[in-house]
């Protein structure tokens, strides 16, 4: 998809300010990955991690580092969910090990979410914490994995189990760069601006309304949920209270994509889940119907799934239960009391769990991916 900005060459600056830790840029444009060398200017060495999806990509960025006298290292990883895994993130290691990576190298993810989530995970732990810039190359990256310094691995056990909290030195939002994404991508990565819209800012809801495909708004939209993110990850960088918001539909939503074995899409899994947790909310919290409605309605025009096979909730409950926000016994939800003002519930009546599941659950014998 081309993404072209009102004003040509503008660029878009959004500040994080995360309590306690190092203050960072978004910034959003297009080209802006030419500007990667003089971020990382001084610096010795560079990995780049990259997907094979984008191995031509990355190796541009290479030569353009190189030619900054940079020493630089592409480190290609599999496409999507495989990417984060323990024997991915060791071969990072042993590679960085192998080029003698000091504490004033850089690590640049230049992927999608996975490969953003990978590389800070790499970056956090590499001699106790090395900086990363994070190079997102999908909607979904821009507009939430690459902002925040969440980063992290999955395990047979389930999604993100083992990771960090790392802010990035800066995050480069190229938009050009979504001018090879695939539309079924795009459209992963407007379920979590969905997201932002129903926690925090109804505008984008308006504007998806209007434009369900991105094909006009996307720059706003893009611009808008950053914002939405780097307001809540600033205050609460470390998930301590409010940042739970952000995994309104994540609960049931990281249980379908392990119970898919990872073939979901994040995007379309939590699309399925933010109706989940629209009609919990309904169920459990009074939220009005239309709002409920809504998301649903939203969803499915933006292109997203909304249903999930009826016989797999014995499973679906047992993966929820290893979810992050659980505690001891307790399940915990993000929940909506009216639009825009998300909040926590803690220990919902099981009924009530179960109950929400019906307006999600379909006769079909498996789930289908988008
Ligand atoms: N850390 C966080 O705060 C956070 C937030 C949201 C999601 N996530 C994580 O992000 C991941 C999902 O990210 P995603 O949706 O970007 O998926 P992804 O990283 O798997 O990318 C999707 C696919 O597109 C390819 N691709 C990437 N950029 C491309 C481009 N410009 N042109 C063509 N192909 C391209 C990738 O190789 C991959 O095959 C999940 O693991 C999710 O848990 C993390
Ligand atoms: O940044 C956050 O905080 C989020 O919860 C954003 C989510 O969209 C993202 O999928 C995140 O990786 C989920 O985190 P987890 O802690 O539930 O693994
Ligand atoms: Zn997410």
């Amino acid at each position: 998809m081309t993404v072209t900005r009102g004003v040509p060459g503008e660029l878009v600056r959004v500040p994080v300010a995360p309590a306690g830790d190092r203050p960072y840029e978004v910034l959003v444009g297009d080209g802006l990955v030419g500007r990667l060398a003089a971020t990382v200017a001084g610096r010795t060495r560079a990995a780049v991690i990259h997907p094979a999806a984008l191995a031509t990509a990355a190796a541009a960025v290479a030569a353009d580092l190189r030619a900054a006298g940079i020493e630089t290292h592409p480190i290609q990883v599999p496409d999507g969910e495989a990417a984060k895994e323990l024997a991915v993130a060791g071969r990072c290691w042993d590679e960085l090990g192998r080029l003698g990576f000091t504490r004033d190298d850089v690590v640049i993810g230049f992927g999608g979410g996975t490969v953003t989530d990978l590389a800070g995970f790499v970056a956090a732990c590499w001699l106790r914490g090395v900086d990363v810039v994070q190079v997102p190359t999908t909607v979904l990256a821009m507009v939430d994995a690459a902002v925040g310094g969440k980063t992290g691995i999955d395990t047979a056990a389930g999604k993100n189990l083992v990771g960090a909290f790392h802010q990035p030195l800066t995050v480069l939002c190229d938009t050009a760069l979504l001018a090879t994404l695939p539309p079924v991508e795009v459209q992963a990565g407007l379920a979590e601006v969905v997201k932002a819209g129903f926690i925090a800012d109804p505008v984008i809801l308006d504007l998806l309304d209007a434009d369900p495909t991105g094909a006009t708004d996307l720059p706003e939209l893009i611009e808008r949920a950053i914002r939405v993110k780097a307001e809540v990850v600033s205050g609460d960088p470390r998930e301590a209270g409010r940042r739970e918001i952000l995994n309104y539909g994540h609960t049931l939503g990281h249980a379908i994509e392990k119970v898919e074995h990872y073939r979901w899409r994040h995007g379309a899994a939590i699309s399925v889940g933010m109706v989940y947790a629209a009609e919990l909310s309904r169920l459990a919290a009074g939220l009005d119907a239309d709002v409920a409605a809504r998301h649903r309605e939203l969803l499915v025009r933006v292109g997203l799934p909304v249903g999930y096979p009826a016989q797999a909730w014995p499973e679906l409950l047992a993966a929820m239960r290893v979810d992050k926000k659980s505690r001891g016994r307790m399940l915990r939800f993000v929940v909506l009391d009216a639009l825009a003002a998300p909040r926590l519930l803690a220990d919902p009546d099981p009924a009530l769990v179960r109950a929400a599941f019906d307006a999600v659950a379909t006769a079909s014998q498996t789930g289908t991916t988008t």
